[in-house]
């Protein structure tokens, strides 16, 4: 087991270049010029049409407990730091302005989610916590909306904890999870902390323990009300959903049958099988739940061929995110203060344009329609700009600018909220019941295009012509600074 601590904090729960340049700005009188750092993706996740963000509520409780504790110190000490150094990380506060996305909206490639501007070396402590916490939320909670896009009503239920990296990414995976889309958990430890609904049904070791289905059932009847019976442990529809329509029958109202789940074979074919069985036995409001290795393209094949099913559960590939593992969000240094005092912009530089990086503090906007309140795309500002306060915008895309519109009767609505004002918390964090509603009225203004599983239409995400113009400016400035700088330029 790791040595615990009375004092143990996450302070330290960051890259040891962090606090080696921490060390360098503090040393060299660095540390307290203002700088402005912004989280961003550069590809969608899953190859999907929009991603919803996540995280906040966990970077504001990390963000409010920044601290190096006494047991901190010592460790940094028996790494060689000296004790300046350690001093000053003693008296250590966490005094930024941080502004981000709220929980539950949606979000796109390129866009800032979050923005922590102050003193150099506080920014750069958080870089490895912030990343790790929204990296994480955001793709499980896009994930999860995937597979609810094309389960629709019908309820989802959050299986994976047993399939998941390790407890904190169950019990964060199963919230990002809910607000995303699922229903309820089988996670008794995250449904009790976070309020989320509990739901379970019961394992193959029950009817094995006790060698048949109809013993297991019987048993597990005689202790639970609300009952659906797993019913492939030997033969679904020979053995299994016989059994528990006998049990059912002989039970009737004392456990409330609710149905059976199936967990293996052709679950097109079975399924349909096991709802004219039930239907031909009165239980036409019995519910076929299906579990096993299902994902968004299972589930939609199987909606496809009809299949009987009325409740999935889905375990590994949601709360792993199977198919993408990261989401890979960076955190990237936008501006940052000079010797005299003044803030320069900064950027960059790469061989492909589109991972140029977009200089300075910035605004998201989420234009959407007067008429009808659907969305026309993002378009990001500097930070005072005030798209919401004029008639017309103008939005082109960035690198392909002939691709352009004059947008009219619009609502211009900024995402990026002020959570922290030099360290003191501003932001009342909402009810998770709130954020997971918050996320389904964003999904229900977007456009079907942008929401389709396979090949959607890339979301709009625009600069406004005097960030693009600085850009540009900056890109040119710095590669004739890049220039005169080369050390091999007198062999060329
Ligand atoms: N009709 C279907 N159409 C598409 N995919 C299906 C269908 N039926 C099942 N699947 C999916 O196919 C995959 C493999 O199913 P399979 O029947 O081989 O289960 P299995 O895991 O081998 O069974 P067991 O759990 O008994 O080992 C699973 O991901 C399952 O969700
Ligand atoms: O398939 P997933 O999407 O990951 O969903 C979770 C899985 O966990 C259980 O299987 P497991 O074999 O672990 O236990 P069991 O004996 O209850 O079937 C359950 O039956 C599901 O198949
Ligand atoms: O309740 C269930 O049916 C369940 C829970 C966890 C994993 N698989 C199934």
């Amino acid at each position: 087991m790791p040595q615990l601590y009375q004092d143990d904090s996450l302070t330290l729960h960051t890259d040891l270049y962090q606090i080696n340049m921490m060390q360098t700005y503090w040393k060299l009188g660095r540390h307290t010029r203002r700088a402005v750092f912004e989280v961003f993706f550069r590809e969608m996740p899953f190859a999907n049409g929009y991603a919803v963000f996540a995280g906040l509520e966990r970077m504001v409780d990390y963000l409010q407990h920044l601290k190096f504790s006494e047991t901190d110190i010592d460790y940094l000490r028996e790494l060689d730091y000296p004790e300046d150094f350690l001093d000053y990380l003693r008296n250590f506060t966490f005094s930024c302005t941080v502004r981000s996305v709220k929980e539950g909206e949606l979000v796109f490639a390129n866009e800032p989610l979050v923005q922590i501007e102050g003193p150099l070396a506080e920014c750069q402590l958080v870089e490895t916590a912030v990343l790790n916490i929204i990296n994480f939320q955001t793709l499980i909670a896009t994930k999860s909306a995937r597979i609810k896009s094309v389960i629709g009503s019908d309820p989802l239920l959050e299986f994976g904890t047993r399939r998941a990296q390790e407890l904190d990414a169950a019990i964060w995976g199963t919230r990002a999870a809910y607000i995303g889309g699922a229903d309820a958990t089988s996670n008794v430890r995250a449904a009790k902390i976070f309020g989320i609904p509990a739901s379970g049904t019961h394992a193959h070791a029950l009817i094995q323990s006790y060698g048949n289905d109809y013993e297991g059932f019987k048993a597990y009847a005689e202790t639970h009300h609300d009952c659906v019976f797993l019913v492939d442990t030997y033969d679904t529809l020979r053995v299994g959903v016989p059994a528990a329509i006998k049990v059912a029958q002989e039970f009737g109202d004392k456990i409330n049958f609710q149905g059976v789940r199936i967990d293996s074979g052709d679950m097109a074919y079975i399924s349909k099988k096991v709802r004219q069985q039930l239907d031909d036995a009165g239980f036409t409001e019995a519910k076929i739940y299906a579990s096993n290795d299902l994902d968004e393209s299972t589930i939609l094949s199987l909606k496809m061929q009809k299949a009987k099913i009325d409740v999935w559960g889905v375990g590994t590939k949601l709360i792993t995110a199977y198919d993408q593992p990261a989401l890979g969000a960076v955190y990237k240094l936008v501006s940052i203060e000079d010797e005299k005092g003044e803030m320069k912009d900064t950027i960059k530089l790469s061989s492909n344009a589109e991972k140029v990086s977009t200089p300075g503090k910035k605004q998201v906007w989420r234009i959407t329609r007067g008429s009808d309140g659907k969305s026309e795309g993002d378009y990001i500002t500097f930070s005072d700009e005030r798209p919401d306060l004029v008639d017309e915008i103008y939005m082109f895309h960035p690198l392909y600018t002939y691709i352009n519109k004059n947008i009219r009767d619009f609502k211009a609505k900024a995402l990026l909220t002020e959570i922290f004002v030099d360290g003191v918390l501003k932001y009342q964090l909402p009810s998770l019941v709130d954020i997971k509603e918050f996320a389904r009225e964003n999904l229900s203004e977007l456009w079907d295009e942008y929401k389709r599983d396979l090949n959607p239409q890339p979301y709009p995400v625009d600069l406004s012509q005097e960030l693009w113009n600085h850009k540009m400016r900056l890109i040119s400035q710095v590669r004739t600074t890049v220039a005169e700088t080369r050390l091999d330029k007198n062999e060329i």
